[in-house]
């Protein structure tokens, strides 16, 4: 895990490492995709190419808890050492130069680091040529060169001459000087401390990583490849255009922040505790447990909802599958608050998980799509015949295909007979039996080739076999709440009881208040709420005189 971090600490680094620094970059990481992009065919045929291969590689992140931050971690960041206010946060968090390294502009200035704690904690700089500093060693050096150029007394000429020579180029600007973007802080490194590379994708790495100065944890996803001009240049702009305009859902992996540096594309998203559904399914495979139906069910209606929501946006995901499903691990309803809305409530289930679709780089308008195609291995028929009359029907495709495979069907084809055979509703055999309305269910989503009459993914929202579940858990809940109130009410109805003995036989039951205050008549308990918040006040205890 350390060589790991070493590594990516290195590849991250944008803003500081030379280019000699950064050649030893561990090149398998960001090597090219074997296997070129594909360009549809129009006829319905076997998948050729594969634009997603099956997940490279996935780096076991330190098992950190999303929020709060353990101590040691604060002091990392150091973010507590003082009640600060944000500036100063900022300042304190702001870190120069993460590599162990010394920066190529660093060796090129001469500063020492370890003899100079100062320039230690200061960004590598340029000379700048025009500070009275520099002026004036440069007026020097001329004035020493005209000494031994009688001749020439053209001062700009003998200027442009010092700038020409290698000699005097060292007097103005370091011998080797950063680009103009190397020196700059980069913003992954000032506002954000890696903690780990936790996946790569097709498109890149996702690293986890703490904000220096809210203290929360963020995936943050980082284009292999120089991005400008490239096919991943628009995957990466649709990406951010769709979290953009989707906004906040319980069951869409929320978006924070884009932004590129050094031509490579940055994406701050919601850190998933829980990791992808592939990681969660290839767990349950390697402990010989598989999800069993009731949490099929349950991920089936929290994608579902997560869809309908992408559709009543008029755009469609175009790449549902196992890794583009995030898992969250949340309290239950009771202690996460009350939900104030339908949104809220679907977001925190008492299982306690709930799933998100993430990774929108596919995403395109319903109306006027540009389709990019997704993971042939859940990719729809007839978008490989480039029917898009039902693009949303897709999705529900491979949703009923991600159902399959986290039932613990075997690995999906890519292309070939067996890939035709699925889509001619041949389901694989799956090693657990399901009801049968659930079952029927996830034939419906994919067994027909006619996407038509596969169901919206509101239909599916309402439908009885996934709803069967939710109102069981929701009456469920109804009865403790019902319990919880019964024993209230009988509470207050004793109380009650009580303060109307008091009424009728005041110097009985409290003698000493008329004492202390000298006045006859018995009042409610200080403090003490009879029923509701103002009964002691509107009610009448026949006090006269108060
Ligand atoms: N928000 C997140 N929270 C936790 N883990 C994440 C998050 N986003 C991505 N990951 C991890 O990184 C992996 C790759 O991420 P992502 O799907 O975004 O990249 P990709 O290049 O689009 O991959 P692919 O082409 O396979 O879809 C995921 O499988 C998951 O393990
Ligand atoms: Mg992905």
């Amino acid at each position: 895990m350390a060589s790991v971090n070493e590594r990516t600490a290195q590849h991250l680094n944008f803003s500081s490492c030379g280019e000699d620094d950064c050649s030893d970059s561990s090149l398998d990481d960001w090597a090219p995709r074997s296997v070129p992009l594909r360009s549809p065919s129009a006829a319905c045929q076997t998948p050729k190419a594969q634009r997603h291969r099956v997940r490279s590689a996935t780096v076991v992140s330190p098992s950190l808890p999303t929020s709060p931050i353990p101590y040691a971690a604060w002091r990392k960041l150091r973010l507590c050492e003082s009640p600060s206010t944000p500036k100063s946060l900022l300042s304190k968090s702001s870190l120069p130069c993460s590599s162990s390294k010394p920066c190529r502009s660093q060796r090129g200035l001469g500063y020492s680091l370890a003899s100079d704690p100062l320039s230690a904690r200061m960004p590598s700089v340029n000379i700048n040529p025009f500070t009275p500093e520099t002026m004036c060693r440069n007026n020097n050096h001329c004035k020493r060169k005209s000494r031994r150029s009688d001749d020439d007394d053209d001062h700009i000429h003998r200027l442009k001459e010092s700038q020409t020579s290698s000699d005097d180029e060292e007097l103005f600007l370091p011998s080797k000087r950063p680009a103009v973007h190397s020196f700059m802080l980069s913003r992954y490194e000032s506002e954000f401390l890696e903690l780990g590379r936790i996946g790569v994708g097709e498109f890149g790495a996702v690293y986890k990583c703490v904000k220096r100065l809210d203290g929360c944890m963020y995936a943050i996803k980082r284009s292999r490849r120089p991005l400008a001009g490239s096919a991943d240049e628009q995957l990466a702009l649709k990406e951010v255009y769709a979290h953009a305009v989707l906004g906040h859902h319980p069951h869409v992996v929320r978006y924070y922040s884009a932004w590129a540096e050094d031509d490579y594309m940055i994406i701050q998203n919601e850190y998933c505790d829980g990791g992808s559904l592939l990681d969660a399914i290839t767990e349950k495979e390697a402990q010989g447990k598989l999800f069993r139906e009731p949490e099929l069910r349950d991920l089936l209606l929290q994608i579902s909802l997560g869809l309908k929501y992408i559709h009543s946006s008029g755009l469609v995901h175009l790449d549902i599958k196992p890794s583009n499903i995030f898992i969250c691990h949340r309290p239950g309803p009771s202690a996460g608050g009350e939900g104030d809305s339908e949104e809220e409530e679907d977001g925190n289930p008492s299982s306690g998980v709930v799933y998100k679709i993430g990774d929108l780089g596919h995403v395109t308008s319903i109306s006027n799509p540009q389709v990019e195609e997704g993971d042939s291995r859940y990719l729809a028929c007839e978008i490989l015949r480039e029917d898009y009359t039902h693009l949303a029907k897709a999705d529900i495709f491979a949703l009923g295909l991600t159902m399959l495979s986290a039932a613990g069907a075997p690995p999906l084809a890519q292309n070939g007979e067996d890939w035709h055979s699925l889509r001619r509703a041949q389901l694989p055999s799956l090693p657990q039996e399901l009801s049968s309305p659930f079952r029927r269910l996830v034939q419906v989503l994919c067994g027909d080739p006619e996407p038509a009459l596969r169901p919206s993914a509101s239909a599916l929202c309402r439908h009885p076999t996934l709803c069967r579940e939710r109102s069981g858990k929701l009456a469920a809940q109804l009865r403790q709440e019902l319990n919880v109130e019964k024993f209230r009410t009988a509470m207050l109805e004793r109380e009650l009881q009580e303060a109307r003995s008091a009424v009728l036989s005041p110097q009985q039951h409290s003698p000493a208040v008329g004492k202390k205050s000298g006045k006859t008549g018995s009042l409610p308990r200080t403090g003490r709420r009879l029923v509701g918040r103002n009964s002691a006040r509107s009610m009448s205890f026949g006090c006269p005189g108060l």
